[in-house]
């Protein structure tokens, strides 16, 4: 495998390290900015006709999406992004043409997918050989949208002989559906020209790094790419993870990423010399924080939308790495530290001026959630109003889409999209 060929890079204070740029082409990242080339989306399927007012809560929906809405707001908001030079790569066809191109990647995904503790290892064991025959659209659904007790193959042993089978009711999962795909941002991230499966900490998601694992590694768009961060010990999500500047990663440390999985990730950033600095930031442990980027994206390089009720006491702890030793120090003011950081005078945050109640109403609806596509022009759901006003009147570009029925899975337009490859900014 080729070696990433390196650029110096010099940010802030901090010494200077060599980013690796990409080996591969049509890949990395480096910012959050940075003109958008290649997003990674997901267009919800029939994972969300799963469900239902008993398991939405565990599955992390606050409602029931009119999925065929859903998708259609889902089209425009990918149509938005092509329209602005994009080009959009969506998980259900790289799955289908992955497990088409690799007897490994189907087996790997059965293998996640299909739980003897749940289902016995007779009956584990037999629903996986039925997963290795099927076409690979096919596998691609139960991968997604998983697979009820009733939908289960019907074999004569099975009906006789599988105490599982006879005591559960149809309609409950032998195989988990998926909804939360929806938001590739969390399970997956590019750093440089890697790619960074992450520890997702939810029973409801923990699968999902299933399929983009098996995706990177034998897709062959993606051969030759590298992984960055191993790490399985500890949860990362995709959406604490903001790619400030260069060298410097700012991550969310709340209801999702723990203290240790941001610890784990950053001496790895060190170790494999692609970032100088990370910015471990305390969020609230509560669902509407639940990852960094819920309160805070960036609109530019020296910008940031934030949610203006923690806008005072946002803080960092900065950690750098030193003759191989990683020191630790603040907390400290985020956009200090940020700026300091980043090598600039100052980090902007947009000023909101919201009153409290819009803003926290706004923000519950991913109003703090963009994702630009270019330095200076964002998408963002068309229902926070206000907020969408001040990014205008500070020159912002605001492109906006519809989020009425894809909002009831509590993200927005960043959460919904994985940049596989933006220019530097
Ligand atoms: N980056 C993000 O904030 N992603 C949104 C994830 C929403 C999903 N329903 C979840 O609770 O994990």
């Amino acid at each position: 495998m080729s070696a990433d060929p390196v650029v110096p890079i010099v940010a802030g204070d901090a010494a200077p390290v060599d980013v690796p740029t990409a080996a591969t082409a049509g890949v990395g990242n480096t910012s959050e900015v940075g003109r958008l080339r290649t997003v990674l989306l997901h267009r919800p399927g029939d994972e969300l006709r799963r469900l239902t007012p008993r398991n939405n809560d565990q599955l992390l929906f606050d409602g029931l999406p009119w999925v065929d809405r859903a998708q259609e707001e889902h089209d425009e908001f990918a149509d938005v992004l092509r329209s602005r030079g994009v080009e959009v790569l969506l998980l259900g066809d790289l799955l289908r043409e992955t497990i088409a191109a690799s007897g490994a990647a189907r087996i790997q995904g059965i293998a996640a997918a299909v739980s003897a503790r749940r289902l016995g290892a007779h009956l584990a064991e037999e629903l996986a050989g039925h997963l290795r025959d099927l076409a690979p659209a096919d596998l691609a659904h139960v991968l997604t949208a998983g697979m009820t007790f009733d939908e289960l193959p019907e074999t004569p042993a099975a009906a006789t002989s599988s105490l599982v089978r006879r005591m559960h009711h149809g309609p409950e999962f032998a195989i988990d559906p998926l909804p939360n795909l929806l938001f590739t941002r969390d399970s997956s991230f590019w750093i440089g020209p890697r790619f960074a499966i992450t520890s997702l900490a939810l029973p409801a998601r923990a699968r999902e790094t299933s399929l983009t694992d098996l995706i990177y590694a034998h897709h062959p768009r993606f051969a030759g790419s590298r992984r960055a961060y191993e790490s399985r010990v500890a949860p990362v999500e995709g959406g604490d993870v903001l790619l400030l500047a260069p060298g410097v990663v700012a991550v969310g440390v709340g209801e999702r990423t723990t203290p240790a999985g941001a610890e784990a990730l950053a001496r790895s950033l060190f170790d494999d010399g692609l970032a100088h600095t990370v910015l471990a930031v305390p969020i609230e442990q509560a669902r509407a924080f639940m990852h960094l980027d819920t309160v805070c994206t960036m609109v530019d390089t020296d910008a940031v939308v934030m949610y203006p009720n923690i806008r005072d006491t946002m803080s960092a702890f900065t950690l750098r790495v030193d003759h191989g030793e990683v020191s630790v120090t603040g907390a400290r003011p985020f956009v200090d530290a940020a700026a300091d950081a980043m090598g600039i005078a100052k980090l902007r945050v947009i000023d909101t001026g919201l009153d409290p109640v819009t803003a926290e109403r706004e923000q519950w609806d991913d109003g703090n959630n963009t994702l630009a596509v270019e330095p200076g022009v964002v998408v963002s759901y068309n229902r926070n109003v206000e907020t969408n006003r001040r990014l205008a009147d500070s020159g912002i570009e605001v492109l906006e889409i519809e989020g009425r029925e894809l909002g009831s899975g509590r993200g927005g337009p960043r959460c919904m999209s994985c940049p596989v490859a933006r220019d530097a900014s």
